[in-house]
């Protein structure tokens, strides 16, 4: 059995955060772990309150993790501040795990912010270097590289940006782009790969990144091959999309209520132990 840590921050509302990162790693019949960075209360509407946990117990959190059970891969989502980016980096740098994807969460789907304005040159300097994976969608991929996005081109110059700044593999995703594709780019530092599906026609997008970020770190320990972690998290966040929820006033959920087998995805067998 692979065994998945995210560490995030937990969205009351189950759509987004830690919550949907547990849902996708259950689905893909992975053991899921969390270390909890902030405690946000929050809905399909707004954000309401952030709690951040102390960096002595997110800290704490990562240690109970490694000293008993470690990981196969680790997600990476909302980090709010300077104290919990250099809690997390800390242990990172301590802990060296394999397979880390890192999802650099800035806002949430109904535009509340979830990180410190000033915190994006912290998450630079300490965090993105550890990333195997980065996956900005497009406002985040403007903000760490200062370039505006617009065509498919800009997406392509900002993932090369990412890249020079030391991260091995950046995925600059097309959710946030008009038109009928939703296409995100990967990019490994040498050339671009695209990953394109039809663009569903919904709202209901609330917790995409998260469950898309969570399904590539499983695909990454399942298979050890980026490409393919991609290419199905990408089916599978299409179709956790296509029957996303319509429940709140705002942005609805994905929903992760399917078997990944019936979609031709790979799922480790439950019953394989370690
Ligand atoms: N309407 C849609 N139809 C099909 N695919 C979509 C749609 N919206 C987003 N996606 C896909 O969902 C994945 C997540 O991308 P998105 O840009 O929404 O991430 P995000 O903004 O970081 O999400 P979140 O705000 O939930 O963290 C990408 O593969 C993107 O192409
Ligand atoms: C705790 C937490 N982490 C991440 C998101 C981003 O997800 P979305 O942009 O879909 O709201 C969120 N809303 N809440």
């Amino acid at each position: 059995m692979k065994k998945l840590l995210t560490i995030a921050g937990s969205d009351c509302s189950g759509g987004a955060g830690i919550q949907a990162d547990l849902k996708t790693f259950s689905a893909y019949g992975v053991f899921g772990m969390s270390v909890i960075v902030s405690v946000v209360a929050e809905n399909t509407a707004r954000v309401i309150s952030i709690q951040n946990i102390t960096p002595e117990v997110i800290s704490d959190q990562i240690d109970a993790i490694y000293e008993d059970i470690g990981t196969d891969a680790v997600k990476i989502g909302m980090l709010s501040d300077h104290e919990c980016m250099e809690a997390v980096g800390y242990k990172l740098k301590q802990y060296r795990p394999k397979h880390i994807v890192i999802d650099p969460v800035m806002y949430a789907k109904n535009g509340s912010p979830l990180m410190q304005q000033d915190a994006v040159g912290t998450l630079i300097r300490d965090i993105l270097p550890f990333a195997d994976v980065l996956t900005p969608n497009i406002p985040e991929a403007e903000r760490i590289t200062g370039i505006t996005i617009e065509s498919i081109h800009d997406m392509e110059e900002a993932a090369k940006r990412i890249a020079d700044q030391g991260v091995r593999h950046v995925l600059v995703k097309g959710g946030h782009s008009l038109g009928d594709e939703a296409t995100d780019i990967l990019y490994d530092g040498q050339q671009m790969y695209y990953f394109t599906e039809k663009r569903i026609d919904t709202l209901n997008t609330h917790g995409t990144g998260c469950t898309y970020s969570s399904a590539i770190a499983a695909g990454l320990a399942l298979t050890d091959n980026l490409h393919e972690a991609v290419k199905q998290a990408k089916a599978y966040v299409t179709t956790a999309i296509r029957h996303s929820l319509h429940i709140g006033s705002g942005p609805g959920p994905t929903h992760h209520f399917y078997d990944l087998y019936q979609h031709g995805l790979q799922r480790s067998d439950p019953t394989k132990q370690i």
